[in-house]
């Protein structure tokens, strides 16, 4: 099976060289793996397009080493489903490409939930041992490859429009979300040079934790399930959602985020906690986390102060994700503080279903749906810019005015096509 190396030498610190030159390669050449090719990037596109002319040429399957963020993954994934195939690549099924990751990036979502670091805080995922467990697991142990879910997110334009051109098609492999989220990833990429390390997402969050987002938002299920499925915390189980098959949920929201193969987007924040639990049998699914002020019994209208008051719980919550997913346990009491106890109503709602619909609205029509009426924006027709950001696996995407973002999960037909990871 052909192997290629590809490494991205300036994502998270810079160390991928240093690294490949003294531990990947030599354990690579230990265990008589022979090298087809080797790429270090040399600028943004560059590994999608390189993997992309390869596969055309050559005949797969494919293992690709590859020493990176979860950015330059997103891009060869993003490049070889969104590229026409031809030469060897419009062979039906496609050839499988199977990934040895080395996290060499900021967050390194997907390693960091693949092989999770252990509980004491003081675990050194910088550590080479903890780099190498994926191309041990591929080329020691040859162990047997987790196929990948992606997330396909389209952006249509208004009803009726004629389409300028084909709707966009995003795709993830870690996550798919809006509002606060997607707003960090935005404002955090001006901060990429500045500050390098974990901080800039929480630079950008700070900036960003007061923002409320109109929208509407439809939860469908995943094929075969019967029903979107909603997390009991009592039961500490999925259960399915009582309010019918498909949930449908009215703004404002503060968070709103996607997942799919990852139970964190850091090693420490486990924002769908659950997200790596063995799934009942059905089709691909992706775990949603939702935050919307009007669950709090204590935000009665929208204000300064009721944000400011709302700001506090936001914080509270994506500090439960950083306490190994305690925020998808928290509830109200009835005096609006946030406890692990009691029986009050949830503070996050935490979905898995098979795919969402959001779609930017005006703070009147958002607030129309039931639940939600006493939080609406005093200016009825503003558009609300920020709600139309979209984020997948860190690229950010605008919905056209009056348009929507549907998602939707889709897993690898079989074992011999997809991608897929060493575990
Ligand atoms: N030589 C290069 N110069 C500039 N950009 C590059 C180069 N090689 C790859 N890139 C781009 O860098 C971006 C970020 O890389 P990557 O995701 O691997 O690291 P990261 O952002 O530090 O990590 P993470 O995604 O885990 O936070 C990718 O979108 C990729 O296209």
């Amino acid at each position: 099976m052909p192997t290629l190396v590809v490494y991205n030498p300036v994502c998270g610190h810079g160390g991928a060289q240093q690294l490949f030159d003294d531990h990947v390669l030599p354990l690579l050449q230990q265990n008589g793996v022979r090298v087809d090719k080797l790429l270090v990037t040399e600028r943004a596109g560059h590994a999608g397009e390189f993997i992309t002319e390869y596969l055309e040429a050559v005949e797969g399957p494919f293992t690709i080493v590859l020493g990176s963020g979860d950015g330059t993954l997103h891009e060869i994934i993003e490049t070889l489903t969104t590229t026409t195939p031809k030469g060897m690549r419009a062979s039906a099924p496609p050839a499988k490409l199977t990934f040895a990751l080395v996290p060499c990036g900021t967050a390194n979502a997907l390693y960091a939930s693949l092989f999770p670091p252990a509980p004491a805080p003081d675990a050194d995922v910088d550590s080479v041992e903890y780099k190498l467990q994926s191309v041990r697991s591929a080329f020691v142990a040859h162990t047997r490859p987790a196929p990948l879910t992606l997330a396909l997110t389209t952006f249509s334009p208004p009803p009726g429009t004629r389409a300028r051109t084909q709707p966009r098609t995003a795709v993830s492999a870690v996550v798919a979300s809006t509002a606060l989220h997607a707003s960090i990833l935005h404002d955090s990429e001006a901060l990429r040079a500045s500050v390098p390390g974990l901080e800039r997402f929480k630079l950008a969050a700070a900036q960003n934790i007061a923002r409320w987002y109109t929208a509407t938002l439809t939860l469908l299920p995943a094929p075969g399930s019967g029903s979107v499925q909603v997390f009991d915390p009592a039961a500490r189980a999925f259960v399915p959602s009582p309010d019918g098959p498909i949930v449908d949920l009215a703004g404002p929201f503060a968070y709103f985020l996607s997942t799919v193969n990852v139970d964190r987007l850091e090693p420490r924040f486990r924002v769908t906690p659950h997200g790596r639990d063995p799934r009942a049998a059905g089709g691909p699914t992706l775990d949603v986390v939702v935050l919307r002020p009007a669950g709090d019994p204590t935000a009665e209208m929208d204000s300064e102060e009721t944000r400011a008051a709302f700001a506090k719980k936001t914080m509270a919550v994506m500090g439960g994700a950083y306490d190994d997913g305690a925020h998808t346990l928290m509830r109200y009491a009835p005096d609006g503080s946030l406890s692990t106890e009691g029986d009050g109503p949830c503070v996050v709602e935490y979905f898995r279903c098979g795919g969402w619909e959001w779609e930017p609205v005006s703070a009147a029509a958002s607030s129309d749906r039931a639940g939600c009426r006493r939080l609406a924006l005093p200016a009825q027709d503003e558009i609300d810019e920020r709600a139309h950001l979209v984020c997948t696996d860190g690229d950010i995407h605008e919905i056209e005015k009056g348009g929507k973002a549907s998602c939707v999960a889709v897993a690898p037909i079989d074992d011999k096509s997809g991608f897929a990871v060493f575990v």
